[in-house]
């Protein structure tokens, strides 16, 4: 008995082409036409950002970063700011896009000394992630980062932000793992 009818054939999925509907400083939006496993031709919607620098993969950087001071518990620094795609305040780890010329590491010592005046040292970083590829191509590496707060540029950070407001929350670590599991 022949089976041959039952199985599909499977194709290498890949891109046809990418048409941008609109496009604005920051982001685009395209239609993106594409094969699919089974070889069908099919089109998707995708968001992607304008600002990815060449030579890297991430968009941004996420930074996970500890504070730690003699005789205090660790914590967690995170930052808080009216993110308008939510209409609403976020309670977030620092973050920011990597400029022209900036890895992961350099970006994340930046964002972090402009969004919370702390000075940091990378102790980690992981790959590449995608948050949500169904909608955008838009990637994230997060670094994990130290603060040495008996440091004496650390004592009084400053935050750099010009015409951003954004407010600093330190978490004790051990209260972040109950927050977060
Ligand atoms: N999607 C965006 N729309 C905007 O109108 N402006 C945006 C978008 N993404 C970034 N930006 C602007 C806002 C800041 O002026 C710069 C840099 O942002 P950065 O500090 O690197 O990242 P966040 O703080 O996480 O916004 O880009």
């Amino acid at each position: 008995m022949s089976n041959s009818g039952d199985h599909k054939a499977t194709t290498t999925p890949h891109i046809v082409k990418e048409e941008i509907l609109a496009a604005g400083k920051w982001v685009k939006l395209e239609k993106t036409t594409y094969v699919d496993p089974a070889g069908n031709t099919r089109i998707w919607e995708s968001v992607k950002r304008t600002t990815r620098q060449r030579d890297t993969e991430a968009d941004g950087v996420g930074i996970i970063a500890l504070l730690k001071r003699t005789l205090h518990k660790d914590c967690v620094v995170m930052v808080k700011q009216f993110r308008p795609p939510l209409g609403c305040c976020s309670l977030e780890f620092p973050a920011g896009l990597i400029d022209e010329g900036e890895n992961a590491e350099a970006a994340a010592l930046r964002e972090l000394k402009e969004e919370t005046g702390y000075k940091g040292e990378v102790v980690g970083i992981t790959p590449v992630t995608c948050l949500d590829p169904g909608l955008s191509n838009c990637t994230t590496q997060m670094v994990m980062v130290n603060i040495n707060g008996d440091d004496m540029e650390n004592i009084n950070p400053t935050q750099q932000l010009g015409e951003k407001t954004q407010s600093i929350s330190l978490i004790v670590q051990e209260h972040f793992y109950i927050l977060i599991l």
